[in-house]
């Protein structure tokens, strides 16, 4: 029976269009509680699960295979066995995965017959060749980096699979030393599939270092590429809110969708009514969208209420959403509170925890922590505080600081990372936050780690700020569309891929 768990012979198709040996691959450690972080890793986004235990004790050897194997076959997902073809049998695995000193491939094949997935290890383009001359369905290829799960000694990179990538047309395996910030380079280079093992399972978090390498993928998706859902109020005057959010979305090329959590009557002048949507409605609308959008990446804006915001926590929970992009709005451009005062203590307990960034400003930050913040150093002190309160990652944004550049502080809970840009003085910047928090959410969904991905989003909000609208009669709005015209012939070769 085939890993779907249905008696359909797997059929391999060797053309890399069709194989399903792409996006994530995992392959397992020696290490405790394998069975628990591989099915984390599942649920993250793995599809392809290859099982190496170098052991010599061949029962123990069977018995966490079968187990691995019962997990895959439940879930989908192709189960391969390293070396052994003795024990790829016994298992009755997809497939096996053979190193240059493990066996001939076209042995493996008489053995396991055509339905097998047969994967043979390559570090030069020959081996590549003579791989798929003798049938193989894919290569493994690298090192692409060093690393510490094994002893290599090729070392390859992204542009040893470059050099290889056109002659080879079954799919390329990219392996060794693989993380979610060098991965771009490998996917970049054509990879079709990222082989690895510390990376996720030596995460303390294997869900979610496997939705953060799987998000690499959409690098190459077509058009639009990665899905945001913005979870915001509505601003009638267009400027700010989920208006901006989709606006930001589409302009940078990624599918937006939206649920509203409050009505507000706005104009560039300020807010002059407030409807909240009830709770129960924004989490139909949740409900919606993410029983049937495959939602990479969420942001979220107003949210109005505690109860809303505990609802927005729940269903994130429910629908197992990690990388969410909290912009923390509290009050309005022109001085409107857009949070009731109880919502802010929920918004620190409930929703903090399932921030993969939180974005405040200083005047956020400054409420959420108590601190008062005149510099830098404040800056950052109100990073590490919010981080301990649960956001994964920090951006605290210095725009209302009066002096110099405008600089935003990235806390990533290790390490600071500043981001720094002119400041524009210009009244028309209705709508900024949550522009540069949707872009920063859009680049997430379409594969950019979270420092790329925060660069980006600063250097398109700083030309939509230069660009602003001269509109109504107070604070105009950004200009989205000639910013992401600027900014899209600023970096052509993201474009194209
Ligand atoms: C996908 C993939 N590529 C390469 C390897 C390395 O396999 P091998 O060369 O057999 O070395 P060991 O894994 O046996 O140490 C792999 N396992 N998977
Ligand atoms: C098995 C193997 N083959 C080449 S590198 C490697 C180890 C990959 O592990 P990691 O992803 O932790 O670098
Ligand atoms: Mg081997």
């Amino acid at each position: 029976m085939g890993s779907n768990g249905h008696n359909l012979r797997l059929v391999v198709n060797r053309d890399k269009q069709d194989s399903p040996i792409r996006g994530l691959y995992l392959i397992t450690d020696h290490g405790d509680r394998l069975a628990e972080r591989v099915e984390a890793a599942i649920d993250g986004g793995v599809r392809i699960v290859q099982y190496r235990n170098k052991g010599k004790d061949r029962a123990q050897r069977y018995a966490v295979g079968e187990e691995l194997r019962d997990l895959c076959r439940q879930r989908g997902v192709i189960f391969i066995v390293n070396d052994d073809l003795d024990l790829a049998q016994q298992l009755k695995a997809d497939g096996i995965h053979l190193g240059q000193e493990d066996g001939d491939p076209r042995i493996a094949r008489r053995e396991l017959g055509p339905g097998k997935i047969i994967g043979v290890s390559t570090h030069t383009m020959e081996e590549a060749l003579a791989a798929q001359a003798a049938g193989a369905d894919y290569i493994g290829f690298g090192a692409m980096f060093p690393t510490n799960s094994k002893e290599i000694e090729h070392l390859v990179g992204p542009e040893g699979l470059a050099a290889i990538r056109s002659r080879i047309m079954i799919p390329i395996v990219a392996i060794g030393g693989i993380t979610r910030d060098n991965g771009p380079r490998v996917v970049d280079a054509g990879a079709d599939a990222l082989a690895v093992i510390s990376a996720v399972l030596a995460h303390p978090d294997p869900f979610l270092a496997a939705t953060e390498l799987g998000l690499l993928f959409n690098r190459r998706a077509a058009y639009p590429r990665g899905a945001v859902l913005t979870v915001a109020g509505s601003d009638s005057g267009g400027g700010a809110g989920i208006q901006a959010d989709l606006k930001t979305v589409t302009l940078l090329g990624s599918y937006g969708s939206s649920v509203i959590t409050a009505l507000t009557a706005q104009n560039t002048r300020g807010v002059s009514g407030i409807h909240g949507v009830p709770p129960s409605f924004v989490a139909e609308q949740l409900d919606a969208v993410l029983s049937d959008i495959p939602v990479d990446a969420v942001k979220t804006g107003m949210l109005f209420s505690a109860e809303i915001i505990a609802t927005v926590a729940e269903k994130l929970a429910e629908y197992r959403k990690r990388i969410v992009v909290v912009d923390p709005v509290m009050v309005a451009k022109g001085g409107a509170p857009l949070i009731d005062r109880g919502a802010v203590n929920v918004l620190k307990d409930r929703l903090m925890p399932r921030t993969y960034l939180l974005t405040p400003n200083i005047p956020e930050a400054e409420r959420l922590t108590g601190l008062t913040i005149v510099d830098e150093e404040g800056m950052q002190e109100a990073a590490r505080r919010l981080f301990r309160l649960g956001a994964r990652n920090v951006l605290v944004k210095g725009g209302h600081l009066v002096a110099g550049d405008a600089v935003d502080i990235l806390f990533d809970g290790s390490a600071f990372h500043r981001f720094t840009a002119p400041r524009i003085l210009s009244k028309n910047t209705h709508g900024t936050g949550c522009t540069y928090a949707s872009a920063i959410a859009t680049y997430l969904a379409q594969g950019e780690p979270l420092r790329e991905a925060v660069g980006r989003a600063k250097e398109f909000v700083t030309v939509a700020i230069r660009l602003g609208q001269p509109l109504g009669r107070g604070h105009g709005p950004v200009n989205h569309l000639l910013a992401a015209d600027e900014v899209r012939d600023r970096n052509p070769e993201t474009e194209n891929q």
